[in-house]
């Protein structure tokens, strides 16, 4: 009987066992239902070389192969087949004992040597490969655990990252927050003083509460007392304009009486002016001039004598022309008469005439001519330059006007000595259109050397008047005004100094300090005003005037204005836009007129009344005859009057 036993272990032949004779005794107690070949045990008693025991001692089935599958520990099965080792030889002994000689028995001694030596290395190949697949399996194990920590190392590491990330966000967040928190922390703390400052205002408020509440009633009382006068004043007020309304009317009727009035007066006026006004005997004459004595005289010009003496009280200037001449006395009378009507206030004003002596009467200015203060001679003081430019700029203003004069009239004799200074300085041309009252051979009389000066070249040459020849005379008086060197060579004096520009040589240093910018201005218009051909010569209205006229601004100092430069100052300064140009006196009621110019309110309405529709300044038509009151001025004069 032969059988073997085939130890398995998850399928893996681990051990076998063969079984002789000694198992026949016990085969029915192994035998199981499936007899018909092979046995399949299953171990299902635990481990340990105890269940191999029991399986020794089982009774196996004679020529049967025993498959025993082991489960559990492999440590436990190694050493149960350590012990299964050592007690095979016990059942081999058994097998073989004296049954085979010593060869064989060694033989198979060896055999069974080589064959447990090489199950014993097949157990062991065994063991190794099931460690190996242990270590495999740790360390497959191992590896995914790492490849997990990497894994979660490098999600931890990101959301690290993304933490630092959030966290730097936030400490900006912060540092803005602590920004925003710091101003409005500065905010809160102005408010507090803000609100510390209302509730003190607040206290006071409260404080003077009671005061106001009173006040309060007491406005309001008196607002009651003030709507009922209120209410008078209106009543007042519509009373008022009724009357104003009947005075208007009344007015209305005055003016148009004076009108009918002025009408008739004016058609005899001519008459009225020459029988009552103009007309002065010779025996006034004689009176005046006290039989012509020569402590009466004050200047001999080319045509006679000049006398100062009183006529109907009346301060006045006799010229005495020549008496004989070409006109009749009525023609001497019309003519005068004609000029008499030409009035400016930088005109010499003809008063009266006695036609029997062929003397005129004119206003007496008190400062004399012109000539005697650029001279200083007749204890005269130099001007200053700023009496100088005013000058000019009045006899551009006079000459513009009778130029303009229809018909128009030349002056032909202009120089300084004609030019004569009123109590304020003011400058009045004299002598104007005395050639007219006079014959043509008395008029060629002219022997003086320095008047021949101020004569325009060309008129000497044709014997011909032009208004060019006033021009050339202006311009020579010019260049007097601000030299006052000899007229005789005074155009070359001037104009070599502008050509080395050195003008400063020739200006007159008595008059002050010269505004440079302005005195060229007025050089080189004064050389403009000498050129020989009068083509070249400026138009005073166009040319000259639109340049002078604009230096009166400068020629109003704080200085004295109506004293030399080097006089006396202890007289009070009449700023000269407070004179009526008329007048020649400080303005009471100033009134504007349409050519601009500021007017005594009386002597531009008797201007005007007396049919005059031009400028008494230009000569020119004015556009209307309205007069506007001209308050600012007035105020102003108030104000200087009120100071001094
Ligand atoms: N209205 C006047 N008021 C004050 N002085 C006057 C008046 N008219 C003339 N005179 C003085 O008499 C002087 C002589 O004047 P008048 O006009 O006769 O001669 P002239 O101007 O010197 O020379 P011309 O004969 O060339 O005009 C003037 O220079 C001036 O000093």
């Amino acid at each position: 009987m032969h059988c073997q036993i085939w130890f398995t272990c998850n399928e893996c032949l681990i051990h076998t066992r063969s079984m002789k004779n000694s198992l026949s005794s016990s085969s029915e107690s192994l035998s199981s239902p499936e007899d018909n070949g092979g046995t399949e045990m299953r171990n299902n008693v635990g481990n340990g070389y105890e269940d191999l025991n029991i399986l020794e001692n089982a009774s196996i089935p004679a020529n049967k192969i025993v498959k025993v599958e082991i489960k559990g520990d492999y440590s436990t099965l190694h050493e149960a087949h350590l012990h299964c080792a050592t007690s095979q030889p016990l059942l081999e002994e058994g097998s073989f004992h004296g049954k085979a000689s010593n060869d064989e028995r060694s033989r198979v001694e060896q055999a069974m040597m080589d064959a447990e030596n090489s199950k014993q290395r097949a157990l062991e190949e065994s063991v190794k490969r099931w460690r190996a697949e242990e270590d495999a399996r740790e360390a497959i194990s191992m590896n995914s655990t790492c490849f997990d920590f990497i894994l979660v190392t490098e999600v931890r590491l990101y959301q690290a990252e993304a933490s630092y990330r959030l966290f730097e966000e936030k400490q900006v967040q912060r540092k803005e927050k602590e920004e925003i928190f710091a101003k409005q922390k500065e905010e809160i703390e102005e408010l507090k003083i803000q609100h510390d400052l209302c509730l003190n205002k607040l206290q006071m408020i409260q404080e003077k509460k009671p005061v106001l509440e009173s006040q309060i009633t007491e406005s309001s009382c008196a607002g009651k007392e003030l709507e009922e006068k209120i209410i008078q004043a209106v009543e007042l007020l519509i009373s008022f304009r009724k009357q104003r309304d009947e005075m208007q009317i009344e007015r209305d009727n005055a003016i148009k009486q004076v009108n009918r009035f002025r009408k008739l007066v004016q058609d005899d006026a001519d008459e009225y002016c020459i029988k009552n006004f103009f007309s002065i005997s010779f025996s006034d004459i004689i009176e005046a001039t006290q039989n012509f004595d020569p402590s009466s005289k004050i200047g001999e010009g080319k045509f006679g004598s000049v006398y100062k003496g009183m006529i109907h009280d009346v301060k006045v200037a006799i010229k005495m022309l020549p008496a004989c001449g070409s006109f009749s006395d009525l023609d001497f009378q019309h003519k005068a008469e004609s000029l008499s009507r030409v009035r400016h206030p930088n005109l010499v004003t003809l008063i009266g005439i006695c036609s029997e002596s062929r003397s005129l009467a004119y206003e007496f200015l008190e400062n004399g001519n012109l000539e005697d203060h650029l001279a200083c001679r007749k204890k005269s003081r130099p001007l200053h330059w700023q009496h100088r430019i005013r000058i000019a700029v009045e006899i551009c203003s006079a000459l513009i006007f009778v130029h303009a004069n229809d018909p128009c009239i030349v002056h032909g004799n202009l120089r300084p000595t004609n030019i004569l200074l009123d109590a304020k300085f003011v400058s009045k041309i004299s002598d104007f259109g005395v050639h007219l009252l006079i014959s043509q051979t008395e008029n060629s009389n002219n022997d003086d050397p320095e008047a021949s000066v101020y004569v325009d070249p060309e008129c000497i040459d044709k014997r011909q008047l032009t208004v060019e020849s006033d021009v050339y005379s202006f311009g020579v008086i010019l260049l007097r005004l601000l030299t006052a060197r000899p007229a005789s060579g005074i155009v070359r004096e001037v104009k070599c100094a502008l050509e080395s520009g050195n003008l400063g040589s020739v200006l007159d240093s008595s008059a002050g300090d010269w505004p440079i910018e302005q005195v060229e201005l007025l050089a080189y218009l004064a050389l403009s005003c000498c050129e020989k051909d009068p083509l070249n010569r400026p138009n005073m209205l166009s040319e000259v005037w639109p340049t002078i006229e604009p230096m009166r601004d400068i020629c109003k100092p704080n200085s004295d204005l109506n004293t030399s430069s080097q006089g006396s100052k202890s007289q009070k300064r009449i700023p000269p836009h407070f004179v009526c140009p008329i007048f020649q006196d400080v303005m009471e009621d100033p009134h504007i007129a349409a050519d601009g110019y500021t007017y005594e309110g009386d002597a531009i309405k008797g201007w005007l009344y007396s049919g005059h529709d031009t400028s008494p300044m230009t000569n020119l038509k004015l556009d209307t005859c309205d007069l506007i009151p001209n308050y600012a001025l007035y105020r102003a004069i108030q104000e200087w009057q009120q100071q001094s």
